[in-house]
């Protein structure tokens, strides 16, 4: 059962990454780390408050080993806060960028996408589209398993729609819209930045206003959605394909020079694999299939997905007790926290008083890991 948090017995150790929506903070709290997201209601830019709403109310549907907890949240006249796990291995993106050549092995990829695969599982099984799949998505907790963060993006689909419900017409009103105009950046000398997302107000993409929910991240938005067909769970498994392709490749796989150009690759460019075709390869086309109802998991959902040749041998219902995760967080780094804690309050309101800005931002974990071998198979 989450609890009511009182913000002003909250010191925030430090400021963990900030996405459109909001802050994430590392707090102190119950002897433990947890992230504390804190969203200004006042931004009417990004439609803070109901967003928030919408975000706590998934969070607190939720109870898988791969999906966050909520733990807590409060409400105050200006901000919205709520509490989830710590994750202190990063994102899988930054991850990514510590392996050689910037890619995972085929064992390695397996593992992450069988964890993510569960989760969606989990939230598909909730009617919940996650629409929002992507690297910087994928936390890496202490253990070394994964966690899925930001449900700003999901949606209610109704049951009856399960596979191709028309755009809109099974988002309730009470969901957040968030468009985001996205691009990605990763300067070759340092390391990557976590998101590499920008969140945009909608006139900056006026040619996509005719539809409410044309949202998510350029290079994995599923061609439905670019086409304005709708969103139904098929567009996770689209996804689930980028990002395996970028995992193993380092690359997604219809990334142009500009926005138009990726666009054009979604809807039109067949993936192109070097080497021998594989079962990873198999899979990541059926998953990149242009047409959602001819696209691996439409008919039967993660279950379908979960059968291919890719996942042989893998134990569904004992992944956390079974598999090794090949990456664990060698220590939990809170290394460098501010002094004496930051006062979130105060912290939101010197960011609208410019002359007293509060200490930068930290990026995020530069936690070591330590590496475990997977068997190739
Ligand atoms: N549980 C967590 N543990 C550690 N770091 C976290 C956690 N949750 C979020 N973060 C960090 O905070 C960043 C922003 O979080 P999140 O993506 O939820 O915010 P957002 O405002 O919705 O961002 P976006 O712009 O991607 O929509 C993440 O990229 C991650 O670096």
């Amino acid at each position: 059962m989450a609890e009511e948090l009182d913000l002003d017995n909250l010191k925030a150790l430090k400021v963990l990454g900030k996405g459109a929506m909001g802050t994430v903070f590392l707090v102190q709290h119950n002897s433990g780390h947890v992230a504390l997201k804190v969203v200004d209601k006042s931004s009417s830019l990004h439609d803070g408050a109901r967003r928030a709403h919408w975000e706590i109310s998934v969070l607190s549907r939720l109870s898988h080993p791969f999906l966050p907890t909520l733990l807590g949240s409060f409400e105050s006249n200006n901000l919205m806060g709520w509490a989830v796990p710590y994750c202190p291995g990063g994102d899988l993106n930054l991850l990514r960028y510590r392996q050689t050549d910037h890619v995972f092995s085929p064992a390695v990829v397996r593992f992450y996408l069988a964890e993510i695969l569960c989760a969606l599982h989990h939230l598909h099984s909730m009617h919940i589209v996650y629409r929002d799949l992507k690297p910087e998505n994928v936390l890496i907790q202490q253990s070394g398993h994964v966690t899925l963060t930001d449900f700003d993006l999901s949606r209610t689909l109704s049951p009856t729609k399960t596979n191709t419900s028309p755009s809109n017409s099974h988002i309730p009103d009470t969901a957040p819209r968030k468009p985001r105009r996205n691009f990605r950046w990763v300067p070759l000398t340092k390391a990557p930045k976590s998101a590499r997302v920008t969140p945009a107000a909608r006139r900056a993409a006026p040619s996509f206003e005719r539809s409410n929910s044309f949202v998510g991240t350029e290079e994995y938005i599923a061609p439905e959605v670019l086409r304005g067909e709708g969103h139904g769970f098929a567009v996770d498994w689209w996804a689930l394909g980028v990002l395996a392709h970028e995992m193993v490749y380092g690359t997604t796989p219809f990334k142009g020079r500009n926005r138009k150009e990726t666009f054009h690759n979604v809807l039109l460019k067949t993936p192109e694999f070097v080497g021998k075709k594989t079962a990873l390869t198999d899979l990541i086309s059926r998953l990149l299939e242009k047409d959602p109802s001819k696209r691996l998991g439409y008919v039967r959902g993660a279950s379908e997905i979960k059968e291919h040749e890719f996942f042989r041998g893998v134990k569904w219902d004992l992944l956390t007790e079974v598999m090794r995760p090949p990456f664990i967080p060698s220590r939990d780094d809170v290394t460098k926290p501010f002094a004496d804690g930051l006062d979130v309050r105060g912290y939101f309101q010197s960011l609208k008083s410019p002359p007293s800005l509060p200490p930068s931002p930290l990026p995020s974990p530069s936690c070591e890991f330590q590496n475990v071998s997977l068997p190739e198979f």
